[in-house]
């Protein structure tokens, strides 16, 4: 199977600062992949370089384009790039408000996805966020509400809808569900879990959270200081943990 996802020596660097160094890994086409570690140790830099938010300083990030094959995004032009990123990837961001366009409706917000992949017949567009609405457990009857009226929760499910209307083949998650209380998380991640499996999706989640990781993540990736210190099949990492780093990580958060 072709990766969707190729990536090599990738770094970025801020000035003296190290955000990332020298990330390679592949990701096939379902494969939802967590990236865990501290606060600092590289995640969110990691994520916006694979992202195509940020300028890596050094390595590629290579994807399976649609008809096109295996292409470094930093190759593409910035309206390939956007186009992209628009269509067949989605980014929900840790905070709703940098994902969604307050100052228009919920239907909007995820018809404006619709349109950027074509689609014109304003029934339809409208039908379609519905469905997507009522599929992230928000009212159908709230669609020409602004995301300003909606809860923390439900500007989450939100995104979530706006992100995953495209069918995109690849989807970027930061602290998806952080912020929110306790039982809102819970029913959010088991939403991401049910869409993202239903439609088979290939995701890379970056969390501070193993709980997360645990439920959602095929594969785990650990970093330290801007390194990956170790990688491997979720259960495995989390279950016999082989760097001192993982293991401390892991006692210290996970419940005996
Ligand atoms: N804009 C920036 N300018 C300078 N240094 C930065 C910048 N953004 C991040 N860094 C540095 O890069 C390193 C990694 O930061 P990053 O935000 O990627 O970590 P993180 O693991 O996502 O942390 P958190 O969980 O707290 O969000 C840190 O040392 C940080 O100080």
């Amino acid at each position: 199977m072709t990766p969707l996802l190729t990536v090599s020596g990738l770094t970025k660097s801020y000035g003296a600062h190290t955000g990332c160094r020298d990330v390679g890994f592949e990701l096939f086409p379902g494969e939802v992949l967590g990236i865990v570690g501290e606060s600092g140790s590289g995640k969110t830099t990691l994520l916006r370089c694979l992202s195509a938010q940020l300028a890596p300083s050094a390595g590629t990030v290579a994807y399976d384009m649609r008809g096109q094959g295996l292409t470094d995004i930093w190759n593409l032009s910035e309206p390939e790039r956007r186009m992209l990123t628009r269509t067949d990837w989605g980014i929900v961001h840790q905070s709703a408000r940098d994902g969604l366009r307050m100052e228009v409706s919920a239907g909007a917000n995820i018809g404006e996805r619709l349109m950027a992949v074509g689609a014109r017949h304003y029934g339809n567009i409208r039908t379609e966020a519905e469905d997507w609405l009522t599929r992230v457990e928000i009212e159908a009857g709230r669609i020409d509400d602004l995301p300003t009226t909606f809860s923390g929760g439900m500007q989450q499910r939100l995104q979530i809808a706006r992100n995953l209307v495209t069918q995109p083949r690849l989807v970027f998650m930061d602290e998806p569900t952080s912020g929110l209380d306790v039982s809102v998380q819970a029913r959010l991640l088991d939403l991401i879990r049910t869409l993202v499996n239903r439609l088979g999706i290939a995701c890379i989640i970056v969390t501070h959270d193993l709980g997360v990781v645990r439920l959602l993540a095929h594969r785990l990736m650990v970093m330290r200081r801007g390194q990956v210190v170790e990688h491997g099949l979720t259960d495995q990492v989390l279950d016999d943990p082989q760097h001192p780093y993982t293991q401390l990580l892991v006692s210290s958060i996970l419940p005996v």
